[in-house]
Protein backbone atom coordinates (compact mmCIF):
# COMPACT_ATOMS: atom_id res chain seq x y z
CA UNK A 1 0.00 0.00 0.00
CA UNK A 2 2.44 2.26 1.15
CA UNK A 3 4.63 1.32 -2.16
CA UNK A 4 1.54 2.42 -4.31
CA UNK A 5 1.31 5.75 -2.99
CA UNK A 6 4.81 5.95 -3.47
CA UNK A 7 4.86 5.02 -6.55
CA UNK A 8 2.30 7.61 -7.39
CA UNK A 9 3.65 10.38 -5.87
CA UNK A 10 6.69 9.99 -7.66
CA UNK A 11 4.58 9.66 -11.23
CA UNK A 12 3.11 12.37 -10.25
CA UNK A 13 6.26 14.47 -9.76
CA UNK A 14 7.44 13.07 -13.24
CA UNK A 15 3.58 14.50 -14.69
CA UNK A 16 4.41 17.92 -13.63
CA UNK A 17 7.87 17.44 -14.43
CA UNK A 18 7.13 16.93 -17.96
CA UNK A 19 4.32 19.51 -17.90
CA UNK A 20 6.73 22.59 -16.82
CA UNK A 21 7.25 24.69 -18.95
CA UNK A 22 9.35 28.10 -18.98
CA UNK A 23 7.39 31.17 -19.27
CA UNK A 24 9.55 33.32 -21.76
CA UNK A 25 10.11 37.21 -21.46
CA UNK A 26 11.59 39.16 -24.29
CA UNK A 27 12.93 42.86 -22.54
CA UNK A 28 13.62 45.10 -25.38
CA UNK A 29 14.21 48.96 -26.06
CA UNK A 30 13.37 51.43 -28.66
CA UNK A 31 16.38 53.38 -28.37
CA UNK A 32 20.07 52.01 -26.45
CA UNK A 33 21.20 52.67 -22.93
CA UNK A 34 17.75 53.12 -21.31
CA UNK A 35 18.46 50.80 -18.63
CA UNK A 36 17.74 47.91 -20.23
CA UNK A 37 19.94 45.32 -19.50
CA UNK A 38 20.36 46.32 -15.50
CA UNK A 39 16.23 46.12 -15.39
CA UNK A 40 16.69 42.89 -17.09
CA UNK A 41 19.26 41.81 -14.71
CA UNK A 42 17.89 42.75 -11.51
CA UNK A 43 14.21 41.86 -12.24
CA UNK A 44 15.42 38.64 -12.90
CA UNK A 45 17.25 37.94 -9.30
CA UNK A 46 13.89 39.43 -7.73
CA UNK A 47 11.99 36.76 -9.57
CA UNK A 48 15.05 34.02 -8.19
CA UNK A 49 14.70 35.41 -4.68
CA UNK A 50 10.57 34.93 -4.83
CA UNK A 51 11.87 31.16 -5.30
CA UNK A 52 10.90 30.77 -8.86
CA UNK A 53 13.82 29.10 -10.93
CA UNK A 54 14.83 32.10 -13.67
CA UNK A 55 17.55 31.73 -16.62
CA UNK A 56 18.57 35.15 -18.00
CA UNK A 57 20.54 34.79 -21.67
CA UNK A 58 22.63 37.57 -22.82
CA UNK A 59 21.46 38.14 -26.57
CA UNK A 60 22.29 41.62 -27.13
CA UNK A 61 24.77 41.24 -30.24
CA UNK A 62 25.57 44.93 -29.79
CA UNK A 63 27.16 44.83 -26.53
CA UNK A 64 26.25 41.87 -24.33
CA UNK A 65 26.80 43.30 -20.71
CA UNK A 66 25.16 41.01 -17.78
CA UNK A 67 28.64 39.56 -17.17
CA UNK A 68 29.46 42.85 -17.10
CA UNK A 69 26.90 44.27 -14.82
CA UNK A 70 27.38 40.53 -12.55
CA UNK A 71 31.46 40.87 -12.70
CA UNK A 72 31.45 37.39 -13.64
CA UNK A 73 33.79 36.07 -16.53
CA UNK A 74 31.83 33.13 -17.66
CA UNK A 75 33.83 30.36 -19.10
CA UNK A 76 31.94 29.37 -21.20
CA UNK A 77 29.19 31.43 -24.15
CA UNK A 78 26.47 30.88 -26.42
CA UNK A 79 28.83 31.19 -29.53
CA UNK A 80 31.53 28.42 -27.98
CA UNK A 81 27.99 25.96 -26.77
CA UNK A 82 28.07 26.12 -30.66
CA UNK A 83 31.63 25.79 -31.77
CA UNK A 84 32.60 23.40 -29.30
CA UNK A 85 29.18 21.33 -29.64
CA UNK A 86 28.71 21.48 -25.89
CA UNK A 87 25.19 21.10 -23.95
CA UNK A 88 23.91 24.25 -22.44
CA UNK A 89 23.97 22.96 -19.28
CA UNK A 90 27.50 23.16 -19.56
CA UNK A 91 27.75 26.98 -20.39
CA UNK A 92 24.95 27.78 -17.60
CA UNK A 93 26.71 30.12 -15.04
CA UNK A 94 25.36 30.26 -11.40
CA UNK A 95 24.74 34.13 -10.47
CA UNK A 96 23.46 35.56 -7.21
CA UNK A 97 20.39 34.33 -5.26
CA UNK A 98 20.78 31.16 -7.77
CA UNK A 99 19.90 32.62 -11.00
CA UNK A 100 21.11 31.19 -13.85
CA UNK A 101 22.54 32.97 -16.60
CA UNK A 102 23.78 32.31 -20.12
CA UNK A 103 26.31 35.01 -21.83
CA UNK A 104 26.36 35.95 -25.37
CA UNK A 105 29.86 35.42 -26.21
CA UNK A 106 31.39 37.69 -28.90
CA UNK A 107 30.47 37.56 -32.92
CA UNK A 108 26.91 36.94 -31.15
CA UNK A 109 25.90 38.26 -34.73
CA UNK A 110 27.15 35.04 -36.84
CA UNK A 111 24.61 33.29 -34.16
CA UNK A 112 21.54 34.83 -35.54
CA UNK A 113 22.51 33.66 -39.33
CA UNK A 114 23.36 29.97 -37.93
CA UNK A 115 22.85 26.59 -41.01
CA UNK A 116 20.01 24.37 -41.11
CA UNK A 117 22.00 22.30 -38.23
CA UNK A 118 23.71 24.84 -36.11
CA UNK A 119 20.54 25.99 -35.48
CA UNK A 120 18.59 22.83 -34.83
CA UNK A 121 21.35 21.94 -32.22
CA UNK A 122 20.64 25.42 -30.65
CA UNK A 123 16.90 24.80 -30.47
CA UNK A 124 16.83 20.97 -29.14
CA UNK A 125 19.01 22.56 -26.31
CA UNK A 126 16.82 25.45 -25.51
CA UNK A 127 14.50 22.95 -25.18
CA UNK A 128 16.45 20.47 -23.18
CA UNK A 129 16.06 23.81 -20.55
CA UNK A 130 12.80 24.98 -20.94
CA UNK A 131 11.21 22.45 -18.55
CA UNK A 132 13.70 23.26 -15.62
CA UNK A 133 13.13 26.72 -15.68
CA UNK A 134 10.26 28.71 -14.41
CA UNK A 135 11.19 31.82 -16.42
CA UNK A 136 13.73 32.83 -18.91
CA UNK A 137 14.55 36.16 -19.90
CA UNK A 138 16.15 37.27 -23.13
CA UNK A 139 18.01 40.39 -23.22
CA UNK A 140 18.20 41.66 -26.47
CA UNK A 141 19.81 45.01 -27.61
CA UNK A 142 18.01 47.79 -28.68
CA UNK A 143 16.13 48.57 -31.80
CA UNK A 144 14.18 46.19 -34.01
CA UNK A 145 16.84 43.95 -35.73
CA UNK A 146 16.19 41.08 -37.92
CA UNK A 147 18.47 38.88 -35.85
CA UNK A 148 15.98 39.63 -32.73
CA UNK A 149 12.31 39.52 -34.22
CA UNK A 150 12.01 35.51 -33.76
CA UNK A 151 12.77 35.56 -30.32
CA UNK A 152 11.12 38.73 -29.47
CA UNK A 153 7.82 37.27 -31.47
CA UNK A 154 8.04 34.03 -30.15
CA UNK A 155 8.14 34.82 -26.37
CA UNK A 156 5.11 34.20 -24.18
CA UNK A 157 5.60 38.39 -23.27
CA UNK A 158 8.15 41.32 -24.04
CA UNK A 159 8.99 44.01 -22.08
CA UNK A 160 9.81 47.25 -23.58
CA UNK A 161 11.47 49.42 -21.77
CA UNK A 162 11.99 52.95 -21.85
CA UNK A 163 12.93 56.52 -20.66
CA UNK A 164 10.61 59.65 -20.12
CA UNK A 165 12.39 61.14 -22.61
CA UNK A 166 10.46 61.74 -26.01
CA UNK A 167 13.33 59.95 -28.23
CA UNK A 168 13.06 57.27 -25.82
CA UNK A 169 9.32 57.02 -26.33
CA UNK A 170 9.46 57.32 -29.81
CA UNK A 171 11.57 54.90 -30.26
CA UNK A 172 9.19 52.25 -27.87
CA UNK A 173 6.92 53.19 -30.08
CA UNK A 174 8.82 52.65 -33.38
CA UNK A 175 9.35 49.55 -32.48
CA UNK A 176 6.03 48.58 -31.05
CA UNK A 177 4.54 49.33 -34.56
CA UNK A 178 7.57 47.04 -35.79
CA UNK A 179 6.84 44.05 -33.28
CA UNK A 180 2.51 44.72 -33.84
CA UNK A 181 2.97 44.11 -37.99
CA UNK A 182 4.99 41.61 -37.58
CA UNK A 183 2.66 39.34 -34.36
CA UNK A 184 -0.19 40.75 -33.53
CA UNK A 185 -0.84 38.46 -30.98
CA UNK A 186 2.03 39.16 -28.59
CA UNK A 187 1.77 40.25 -24.57
CA UNK A 188 3.57 43.89 -24.27
CA UNK A 189 4.37 45.23 -20.82
CA UNK A 190 5.74 48.63 -20.74
CA UNK A 191 8.59 49.74 -17.77
CA UNK A 192 9.44 53.06 -17.31
CA UNK A 193 12.73 53.78 -16.34
CA UNK A 194 13.95 56.86 -14.10
CA UNK A 195 11.14 58.26 -13.35
CA UNK A 196 10.88 61.37 -10.89
CA UNK A 197 7.32 59.58 -9.61
CA UNK A 198 4.48 57.41 -10.55
CA UNK A 199 2.43 60.11 -11.89
CA UNK A 200 5.42 60.74 -15.08
CA UNK A 201 5.34 56.89 -15.25
CA UNK A 202 1.82 57.13 -15.78
CA UNK A 203 1.79 60.36 -18.19
CA UNK A 204 4.33 58.01 -19.94
CA UNK A 205 2.14 54.47 -20.23
CA UNK A 206 -0.82 56.68 -21.42
CA UNK A 207 0.76 58.68 -24.08
CA UNK A 208 2.28 55.37 -25.52
CA UNK A 209 -0.85 53.44 -25.08
CA UNK A 210 -3.19 56.11 -26.77
CA UNK A 211 -0.83 55.71 -29.61
CA UNK A 212 -0.80 52.06 -29.65
CA UNK A 213 -4.75 51.96 -29.41
CA UNK A 214 -5.23 54.43 -31.85
CA UNK A 215 -3.05 53.78 -34.86
CA UNK A 216 -2.04 49.50 -34.12
CA UNK A 217 -5.59 48.73 -32.44
CA UNK A 218 -3.41 46.87 -29.81
CA UNK A 219 -2.97 47.53 -25.91
CA UNK A 220 -0.19 47.27 -23.92
CA UNK A 221 0.27 46.99 -19.97
CA UNK A 222 2.26 48.62 -18.12
CA UNK A 223 4.50 46.68 -16.06
CA UNK A 224 6.18 49.40 -13.64
CA UNK A 225 7.94 51.77 -13.41
CA UNK A 226 11.89 52.62 -11.75
CA UNK A 227 13.08 55.53 -10.43
CA UNK A 228 16.09 57.48 -10.93
CA UNK A 229 18.47 56.49 -8.47
CA UNK A 230 22.31 56.96 -8.31
CA UNK A 231 22.54 53.28 -6.67
CA UNK A 232 22.00 52.34 -10.26
CA UNK A 233 24.96 53.98 -11.23
CA UNK A 234 26.95 53.05 -8.01
CA UNK A 235 25.75 49.01 -8.91
CA UNK A 236 26.96 49.38 -12.56
CA UNK A 237 30.56 50.74 -11.22
CA UNK A 238 30.80 48.37 -8.84
CA UNK A 239 29.71 45.83 -10.82
CA UNK A 240 27.19 43.94 -8.73
CA UNK A 241 23.42 44.12 -9.35
CA UNK A 242 21.40 47.03 -7.43
CA UNK A 243 19.37 44.91 -5.95
CA UNK A 244 22.36 42.74 -4.00
CA UNK A 245 24.65 46.04 -3.17
CA UNK A 246 21.74 47.71 -1.67
CA UNK A 247 18.26 46.37 -1.02
CA UNK A 248 17.07 48.72 1.24
CA UNK A 249 17.70 51.46 -1.82
CA UNK A 250 14.57 52.92 -3.39
CA UNK A 251 14.93 51.73 -7.02
CA UNK A 252 15.54 48.34 -4.97
CA UNK A 253 12.35 48.25 -2.73
CA UNK A 254 10.26 49.31 -6.23
CA UNK A 255 11.60 46.15 -8.06
CA UNK A 256 10.95 44.10 -5.54
CA UNK A 257 7.17 45.64 -5.32
CA UNK A 258 7.12 45.45 -9.26
CA UNK A 259 8.12 41.50 -9.15
CA UNK A 260 5.84 40.76 -6.70
CA UNK A 261 2.65 42.62 -8.72
CA UNK A 262 3.87 40.94 -11.43
CA UNK A 263 3.58 37.35 -10.02
CA UNK A 264 0.54 38.46 -8.37
CA UNK A 265 -0.99 38.76 -12.05
CA UNK A 266 0.54 35.88 -13.65
CA UNK A 267 -0.02 33.29 -11.13
CA UNK A 268 -3.06 31.78 -13.18
CA UNK A 269 -1.79 31.49 -16.03
CA UNK A 270 -2.21 28.04 -17.27
CA UNK A 271 0.30 25.59 -19.33
CA UNK A 272 -1.35 26.36 -22.60
CA UNK A 273 -0.22 30.01 -22.02
CA UNK A 274 3.06 28.73 -21.88
CA UNK A 275 5.56 26.79 -23.90
CA UNK A 276 4.56 27.67 -27.21
CA UNK A 277 8.17 28.94 -27.75
CA UNK A 278 10.27 26.68 -28.91
CA UNK A 279 7.63 25.51 -31.66
CA UNK A 280 7.14 28.99 -32.43
CA UNK A 281 10.85 30.00 -33.00
CA UNK A 282 11.32 26.27 -35.27
CA UNK A 283 8.20 27.62 -37.55
CA UNK A 284 9.27 30.86 -37.67
CA UNK A 285 12.82 29.76 -38.79
CA UNK A 286 11.01 27.40 -41.48
CA UNK A 287 9.23 30.41 -43.18
CA UNK A 288 12.75 32.05 -42.67
CA UNK A 289 14.06 29.09 -45.07
CA UNK A 290 11.19 28.87 -46.99
N1 LIG B 1 17.06 53.85 -12.63
C1 LIG B 1 18.26 54.38 -12.91
N2 LIG B 1 18.76 55.38 -12.16
C2 LIG B 1 19.97 55.92 -12.46
N3 LIG B 1 20.75 55.52 -13.49
C3 LIG B 1 20.31 54.52 -14.26
C4 LIG B 1 19.06 53.89 -14.01
N4 LIG B 1 18.89 52.91 -14.94
C5 LIG B 1 19.99 52.94 -15.73
N5 LIG B 1 20.84 53.91 -15.33
C6 LIG B 1 22.15 54.25 -15.96
O1 LIG B 1 22.04 53.98 -17.35
C7 LIG B 1 23.15 53.22 -17.78
C8 LIG B 1 22.75 52.32 -18.92
O2 LIG B 1 22.07 51.17 -18.41
P1 LIG B 1 22.06 49.77 -19.20
O3 LIG B 1 23.44 49.40 -19.62
O4 LIG B 1 21.29 48.83 -18.38
O5 LIG B 1 21.25 50.23 -20.49
P2 LIG B 1 20.84 49.40 -21.76
O6 LIG B 1 19.55 49.97 -22.20
O7 LIG B 1 20.91 47.95 -21.49
O8 LIG B 1 22.00 49.81 -22.75
P3 LIG B 1 22.39 49.10 -24.14
O9 LIG B 1 21.27 49.40 -25.06
O10 LIG B 1 23.67 49.81 -24.49
O11 LIG B 1 22.55 47.65 -23.85
C9 LIG B 1 23.64 52.49 -16.55
O12 LIG B 1 25.01 52.26 -16.65
C10 LIG B 1 23.30 53.42 -15.44
O13 LIG B 1 24.41 54.30 -15.24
Amino acid sequence: MIEDQAFELRKRALDNFEKKNARTIAVFSGKGGVGKSSFALNFAICLSSQGKKVLILDLDIGMGNIDILLGMYPKHTLISMLDDQLSIEDIIEKGPNNLSYIAAGTGLSSFFHLDGNRYEYFLNQLENITRQYDYILFDLGAGMSEEHMAFISAADECFVVTTTEPTSITDAYAAIKHLVLETSDVKISLMVNRVSGIQESLNVYERLNLAVQNFLSQEIRLLGSLPEDPIVIKAVKEQTPFYILERRARVSKTMAKMTLDYLKANHDLSEDEKGQFIQKLKSLFIRKVD
